[in-house]
């Protein structure tokens, strides 16, 4: 039990991917007190079973954050805008994300570096970080010279699933020019692939178990659950001293900290909480009546992964359904990593192909309740897998020039920031787009997609008439329309502007940021892995500041009730 004005060493906000390692590296020694407080509780039973990771959008499980409507892109979304889940639950983005473990590309890592000038955010540096969080299950890869980039030991375990509907697909890419990748997260970070998933023993791998759970015995370590942070408070020289909460049951709590706050509440709901706490950029802090702490460009610099949806329809087939293994992923997949411009070693988009049984779901599951586009398009797509097999189609721009911005909606802590996405603010997003659909749906050239008769489904966009069906003018009016998200949320307190290398929040003391917020710019991937990498790198540079845990100081707690 935690009380009013408890002081620990450190305090985190936010016990979501990077958060709970935090939690959990700082608290392995006995003499740190750590306390992590958390928005959300416990995950359900869904959360852990992998099969039904698109049933957890939209609960209490979810921030049920909306971006605005910039009457241009997403128009094809129900509300005109988009449902930006993200996890209001221990455990963060991995108790309900989709699962996939991918690390990116080496020179996502080395541009941070140098975006901050230090060399220990390369990806020579920083991959043991990656290796250290991993426990690969895959017999496969820890059996070939990949294995070198793998750990075996870590709190995460990792598996591929080898279904043999895979097998087809990635012949006809082959086909099409691409290259097979073996391990996208070894030596090669371009070409398709098989898969690997936060999955081990057909249990999703969330923070919440892997970093709180087996951790719960530990005296010095309290995860304070269902408790909203309000507010970073600071002494009179800057110096971040604790925070204050707002419980369940609506009673404020004030807790301190002798060592440091560290903000792990991701790219959403960290720049909200450091604006609240008054730092951001001034004129804004001022329209909200916030006095100014430290004018930065919280908020600023907000970036996604843009996302697009294609179906095509495969081949005939009027199988029953099979039985789903709650344990396995529910759909066979292959993800393509795809750099247009060979001369690149990053890729420029990634692409999910779910190899979709005749009559399913699924797709329209996504389609409708976790993208949240107009029933109108989801009947075409869910209309294609009558009597045929489906590719459902996620097409990710990895790399976008656009850039949106979080801000407060007022300064009320419990009300929800505005989000605005910045979606294909930047033109030249749209033109990749239309760029990366005609050069992935080359693959209806092959013999096997031929063979099938495949086709791409028309979704009857009225926008898009009259140009010709799947030209390269008919993907850019696509994309335009079609735009989701893939909610990847980062770089709102990016390095180099909001932060140091180290992390720590310019202009204050004892305070850092921990999540994918830092990020200066998106990875070429899916982004959990990277916020377990930072949450480690993060937790060895704060044990290097702190390498003595002396007896707990009364001064804060006098100071603060002094002035309560
Ligand atoms: C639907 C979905 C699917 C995704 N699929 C994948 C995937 O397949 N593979 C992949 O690699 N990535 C995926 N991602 C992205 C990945 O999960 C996130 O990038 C990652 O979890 C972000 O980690 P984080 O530590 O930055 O923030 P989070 O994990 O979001 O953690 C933030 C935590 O802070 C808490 N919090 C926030 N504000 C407060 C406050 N004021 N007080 C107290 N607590 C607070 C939240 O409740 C949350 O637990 C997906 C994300 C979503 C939402």
């Amino acid at each position: 039990v935690v009380v009013n004005y408890e002081e620990f060493d450190f305090i985190i906000v936010g016990a979501g991917s990077a958060g709970s390692v935090v939690a959990d590296r700082l608290s392995e020694c006995a003499a740190r007190r750590v306390l992590v407080i958390d928005a959300g509780g416990d995950p359900p039973l869904e959360s852990m079973t992998p099969a039904l990771f698109s049933y957890l959008p939209h609960t209490k499980y979810d921030w049920n954050f909306t971006s605005e409507n910039d009457n241009y892109t997403s128009q094809s979304h129900s509300i005109k805008a988009l449902n930006l889940t993200s996890g209001r639950v221990l455990g963060g983005g991995s108790s309900l994300n989709y699962l996939m473990y991918v690390r990116g590309c080496a020179g996502d890592y080395d541009s941070w570096a140098r975006a901050v000038r230090d060399d220990s955010w390369s990806y020579r540096n920083i991959l043991a970080y990656f290796i250290k969080s991993e426990r690969l299950e895959d017999p496969d890869i820890l059996s070939s010279p990949d294995c070198v980039f793998h750990g075996t030991d870590g709190f995460l375990g990792v598996t591929r699933e080898n279904r043999k509907e895979t097998y087809t697909y990635l012949d006809a890419f082959k086909e099409a020019g691409h290259d097979i990748v073996f391990d996208v997260n070894g030596r090669k970070s371009i070409g398709y692939t098989l898969p690997l998933l936060t999955v081990a023993n057909g249990i999703r791998q969330t923070t919440a178990y892997t970093n709180l759970g087996v951790n719960k015995d530990r005296e010095n370590l309290h995860i304070l659950k269902n408790t909203l942070v309000s507010k970073i408070l600071f002494d009179e020289n800057n110096n971040a001293i604790g925070v204050t909460a707002i419980t369940a049951d609506n009673r404020k709590l004030t807790l301190l900290a002798n060592k440091e706050v560290i903000i792990s509440a991701g790219a959403l709901n960290t720049p909200k909480l450091l604006m609240l706490s008054g730092i951001g950029p001034k004129e804004h802090l001022e329209s909200m009546k916030i006095k100014v702490r430290s004018d930065l460009p919280v908020g600023m610099n907000l970036q996604d992964h843009v996302n697009i949806i294609v179906s095509i329809k495969m081949e005939a087939s009027s199988a029953p359904p099979v039985p789903q293994n709650p344990n396995q992923f529910p759909i066979p997949f292959v993800v393509g990593y795809v750099a247009i411009n060979k001369s690149r070693s990053c890729a420029e988009y990634q692409v999910f192909n779910f190899i979709t049984p005749n009559d399913s779901e699924s797709p329209s599951d996504l389609c409708e309740f976790n993208y949240g586009y107009e029933q109108s398009i989801c009947r075409h797509i869910l209309e294609a897998g009558k009597g045929r097999n489906t590719l459902f189609v996620n097409l990710n721009h990895l790399h976008p020039k656009s850039r949106g911005r979080v801000t407060l909606r007022s300064n009320n802590p419990q009300n929800s920031p505005i989000v605005n996405l910045g979606t294909l603010s930047d033109d030249r997003d749209l033109d990749d787009l239309a760029d990366y659909l005609y050069d992935y749906v080359q693959v209806v050239n092959t013999t096997y997609f031929r063979n099938v008769n495949a086709e791409i489904v028309d979704l009857n966009i009225p926008r898009c008439k009259g140009l010709q069906f799947a030209s390269r003018p008919y993907w850019r009016c696509y994309a335009l329309y079609m735009t989701t998200t893939m909610f990847h949320y980062a770089g709102t307190s990016a390095m180099g502007s909001v932060v140091d290398g180290r992390l720590r929040v310019l202009r204050v003391q004892r305070l850092r940021v921990a999540d994918n917020s830092v990020m200066p710019t998106l990875i070429s991937g899916n982004t959990n892995a990277a916020a377990l990498m930072i949450g480690e790198k993060a937790s060895d540079m704060i044990k290097r500041d702190h390498p003595q845990t002396g007896p707990q100081h009364a001064y804060y707690a006098q100071y603060y009730r002094r002035i309560d």
